[in-house]
């Protein structure tokens, strides 16, 4: 027997009711990274009815019928390992245990009943809303207007809703060619990480077509604990870099914090103790602040993200004439992680690089 999936069991709540009477949706999903991976697979637990695609198909196909590819983890190394055939499942817990952490790869959603499509516009063409969850503008403009795209497939009747964080211009351009094709757009990016997707735990921040986002409802309900419509296009990214600008800036000082009680003489665990107690107590810093403590920066927020996120927020700021010091700093420190690498690594990563830049030296 192949052992049960990595993700948590579906939450139930007092919506149960209503989500079950909506249990038969089908929704095609494209991007399979760390947070479509976990939301395809929240709605998959719900009842809905998935079709995936993932650029690299690897992804979604690699092993099924029989699962064989693992990511092993050692430290910063990040490894997905095939297994061959020969390698019965019962030795993969103990190469586990020896190996460090891994997660099955993206077979886990075709195990849990997810539908395969081959191109973005194959997924439009199957189902009547497609949601897409990918890395940034560049990204999302790719799905939806190079070769095989979404526009191919979109038009009345059909719904498309991109819950990426990319910046308003990039929602507005997607918005206007899908209407042009007589489909409806909503723009639904996401404030939570990794672990808030697993356990449908989101806050969901859309703007656009009302009617579509009324539609998505019992979707947005499972992906999310709670969702805001901000009304016109380009608001819920707009609110999204700022909730991200605001989160980088504060990663920032964090680590200075950190290295600074480390450099005066103080215990950085103590500081963790004391600052969960009082004002500036926050789930970011009672998560990250023990791994970063011992160096580990397994990626929920890749930092190349967040990086894009400081980028697109100071040019809002551009836009809007607000001086923003404490971002523009931000920024800086988080490509200055880029350029040494660590883009793939988790955000806090930027510890690393205040650490050497007088930190800890
Ligand atoms: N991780 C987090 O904590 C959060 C992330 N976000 C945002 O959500 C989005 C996804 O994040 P996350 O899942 O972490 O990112 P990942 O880097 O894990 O995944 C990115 C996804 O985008 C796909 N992709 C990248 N470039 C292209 C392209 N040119 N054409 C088609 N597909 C492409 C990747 O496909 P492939 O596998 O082929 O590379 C992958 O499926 C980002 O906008 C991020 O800022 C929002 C909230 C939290
Ligand atoms: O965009 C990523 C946000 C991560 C978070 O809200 O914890």
């Amino acid at each position: 027997q192949p052992p049960p999936p990595r993700l948590p069991r579906a939450r139930k709540t007092k919506q149960s009711s209503s989500r079950e009477r909506e249990a038969a949706m089908e929704v095609g999903f494209l991007g399979l990274g760390i947070m479509g991976k976990a939301m395809a697979a929240n709605l998959l637990r719900h009842g809905f009815r998935v079709t995936v695609w993932n650029r690299t198909l690897s992804k979604v196909r690699d092993a099924p019928p029989i699962r064989r590819s693992i990511r092993l983890r050692f430290g910063q190394i990040d490894r997905s390992i095939h297994m061959p055939c020969s390698v019965p499942f019962c030795f993969y817990p103990i190469i586990s245990r020896t190996c460090g952490d891994f997660c099955w790869q993206c077979d886990e959603l075709v195990a849990m009943g997810a539908a395969v499509g081959d191109t973005p516009a194959s997924v439009v063409a199957k189902c009547k809303y497609t949601i897409a969850m990918l890395s940034d503008p560049s990204a999302a403009l790719s799905v939806v207007f190079d070769k095989d795209g979404v526009l191919e497939q979109i038009g009345e009747g059909k719904g498309y809703v991109d819950m990426s964080t990319v910046d308003a211009a990039t929602s507005c351009k997607i918005s206007e060619a899908v209407k042009q094709k007589g489909g409806a757009f909503v723009e639904a990016p996401v404030s939570g990480s990794k672990k808030p997707a697993e356990d449908g735990q989101l806050v969901i921040l859309a703007a656009g077509d009302k009617a579509l986002y009324d539609d998505m409802v019992p979707a947005f309900d499972v992906l999310g604990k709670k969702s805001f419509f901000l009304g016109e296009m380009g608001n819920g990214a707009k609110m999204k870099l700022v909730v991200n600008m605001i989160m980088g800036s504060m990663m920032n000082a964090f680590s200075e914090g950190l290295c600074l009680a480390d450099k005066s003489g103080l215990s950085p665990q103590t500081l963790l103790d004391v600052l969960d107690l009082g004002a500036i107590a926050n789930p970011m810093f009672k998560m990250k602040g023990p791994s970063m403590l011992q160096g580990s920066y397994n990626p929920a927020f890749p930092l190349k993200h967040q990086q894009k996120d400081m980028r697109l927020a100071l040019s809002l700021g551009d836009e809007n004439a607000v001086s923003m010091p404490v971002a523009a700093a931000s920024n800086e420190a988080f490509k200055k992680a880029r350029s040494l690498g660590l883009g793939d690594l988790d955000f806090s990563v930027v510890h690393e690089v205040l650490k050497g830049t007088g930190g800890s030296g």
